[in-house]
C-alpha cells in the first residue's frame, strides 16, 4: 500500500508518498505561501529532478488539488492514479487528552481537533484545513490522525499539572500536554537500538531542536516529562517563541504595550525567541552568521538558547536519576555542529563528554561522545513522516 503523509501548516503543506512494501519514499514535496500571493510547489520525485510550480493557491484545498495533480502527472508523478494511494496520514498537533494513539479520523475526531483550536491556534486550524481538503478530494480512503501530543500522554500528574486552582484543569483542561511527540518517539526508539538495549530499559533525554523546539525525558518506555506544556509556547527558546518566561511579564507588557490577549499571544509566539532577541532572524543559520560577524544581540540570543537547553538537561537528569544518552534531532539538532558543541560544553560533571571531532557531522546517525563519556551523545535525524505512515498503514490495511 502507498500512503500519502500530509503535514499542513498555516501557510504550507508538506507531503510525502511512502510505499509501505519497503518503506521507500517515492516523493517529498512542499507547498509554500498557501493563501499568500506567490505560492509555489516544490515536488521531488525519488531519483528524478525536482519540479517547481509557481501558481497562486488561495487556500489549502487549492494547494491539495495541485499536490494530487502533481502526484499523477505522467512525467514527474509517482502514481498512475490516486486509486493507488491506500490511505492518508495527517500530522495533527493538539489532541488534548483524547488520544494516546493515532486514530482513523471521523466527525468525532474532527470535533476534538476543532475543540483544541483555542489552545493550539497556530497549528490546529491549518491541520484541520488539510484534513478537510484531503477528505473532499479523496473521500474513499481512510484518513488517520497522528497527534504530536499522543506519545506524551504517559506523563504523571506530578509533571503535567500546573500549580493553578484545580478547577481550571477540570473545567478547561489546563495542564501540560507536550508536542513533537512523533519525533521524540522515533528518535528515542532509534536511540535504544543504538544503545543495544530494550526501549523499556533506557533512560533517554531527547532534544528536538527545530524552528519549534522541545525536549523530553523518557524512562521505562514512558515520557516522564517534556518541555512544551499547555501550548507549544512553553520550554526552550525557539525561532519566534519565547519559551519559559515569568508569566508576570505577560500582564506587564499587555499593559505597557496596550496589547489585548490575541495580540499578546501573537507577541510571545511570533515576535519573540531568537527573532525577538537578535532582531536578525528566526533562522538559526542567520543567527550564527550574525554572531560570527560580531552582532552582539545575536550572540546573546545564542547564549540564552544554550542556557535553556542546558537547564533542561540538568532538570531531566535529576528527574530520570541519570541517563544513558542524550539525542540531538530536527534542523538545528541534526545540523548545528557548533550549537551541539556549546550545549555539551562543561557538562562533564554529569558524565556528558563530547568528542568535538566526531561531532563534525550533519544529518547522520552517529554517536559523538568520547569513549569514556558515561552518557552517549547521539545525533539522530528524525523521521516523523515514517512514523505517521506506519501508524496510518496499521490502521488502514
Ligand atoms: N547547518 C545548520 N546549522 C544550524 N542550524 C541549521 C542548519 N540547517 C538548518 N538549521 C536550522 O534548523 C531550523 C529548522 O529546523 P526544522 O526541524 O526544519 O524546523 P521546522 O520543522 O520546525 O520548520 C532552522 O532554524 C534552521 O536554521
Ligand atoms: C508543535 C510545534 O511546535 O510544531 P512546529 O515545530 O512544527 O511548529
Ligand atoms: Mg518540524
Amino acid at each position: 500500500m502507498k500512503i500519502l503523509v500530509v503535514n499542513a501548516g498555516s501557510s504550507s503543506i508538506k507531503y510525502q508518498v511512502i510505499d509501505m512494501t519497503d518503506e521507500s519514499v517515492l516523493a517529498v514535496g512542499l507547498v509554500d505561501r498557501v493563501g499568500i500571493p506567490g505560492s509555489t510547489l516544490k515536488h521531488e520525485p525519488a531519483g528524478k529532478e525536482a519540479v517547481v510550480i509557481k501558481q497562486d493557491l488561495p487556500d489549502h484545498t487549492a494547494g491539495m488539488e495541485l499536490v494530487l495533480e502533481v502526484l499523477v502527472n505522467p512525467e514527474y508523478g509517482v502514481v498512475k492514479s490516486m486509486d493507488e494511494i491506500g490511505a492518508v496520514g495527517h500530522r495533527t498537533v493538539h489532541g488534548g487528552e483524547a488520544f494516546a494513539q493515532s486514530v482513523v479520523i471521523d466527525d468525532e475526531v474532527k470535533k476534538v481537533i476543532r475543540d483544541c483550536i483555542d489552545i493550539a491556534p497556530l497549528h490546529n486550524p491549518p491541520n484541520l484545513m488539510g484534513i478537510e481538503a484531503c477528505q473532499k478530494l479523496m473521500p474513499n480512503v481512510k484518513h488517520v490522525g497522528v497527534f504530536d501530543t499522543a506519545f506524551h500522554q504517559t506523563m504523571e500528574p506530578a509533571n503535567y499539572m500546573y500549580a493553578l486552582p484545580y478547577e481550571v484543569y477540570e473545567e478547561y483542561r489546563v495542564r501540560r500536554y507536550g508536542f513533537h511527540g512523533t519525533s521524540h518517539y522515533y528518535v528515542s526508539h532509534r536511540a535504544a537500538d543504538m544503545l543495544g538495549k530494550k526501549f523499556e530499559d533506557c533512560k533517554i533525554i531527547t532534544l528536538h531542536l527545530g524552528n519549534g523546539a522541545s525536549m523530553a525525558a523518557i524512562k521505562d518506555g514512558k515520557v516522564v516529562d517534556t518541555s512544551m506544556g499547555f501550548t507549544p509556547l512553553e520550554g526552550l527558546v525557539m525561532g519566534t517563541r519565547s519559551g519559559d518566561i515569568d508569566p508576570g511579564i505577560v500582564f506587564y507588557l499587555m499593559d505597557k504595550l496596550g496589547m489585548n490577549p490575541a495580540e499578546a499571544n501573537n507577541y510571545f509566539n511570533k515576535k519573540s525567541g531568537l527573532l525577538g532577541l537578535s532582531g536578525v532572524s528566526n533562522d538559526m543559520r542567520d543567527i550564527e552568521e550574525a554572531a560570527n560577524n560580531g552582532n552582539a544581540r545575536a550572540q546573546i540570543a545564542l547564549e540564552v538558547y544554550y542556557n535553556h537547553v542546558k537547564g533542561y538537561i540538568g532538570n531531566y537528569f535529576a528527574k530520570l536519576n541519570g541517563c544513558d544518552c542524550i539525542v540531538f534531532t530536527a534542523g538545528v539538532g541534526e545540523n548545528g555542529i557548533d550549537i551541539r558543541r556549546h550545549i555539551c560544553e562543561d557538562l562533564d560533571a554529569l558524565g556528558i563528554k563530547m568528542d568535538v571531532e566526531k561531532n563534525k557531522v550533519r544529518g547522520k546517525e552517529v554517536d559523538v561522545a568520547t569513549e569514556d563519556s558515561r552518557v552517549r551523545i547521539f545525533v539522530i535525524p528524525t523521521n516523523e513522516e515514517l512514523v505517521i505512515a506506519r501508524d496510518t498503514y496499521r490502521l488502514a490495511k
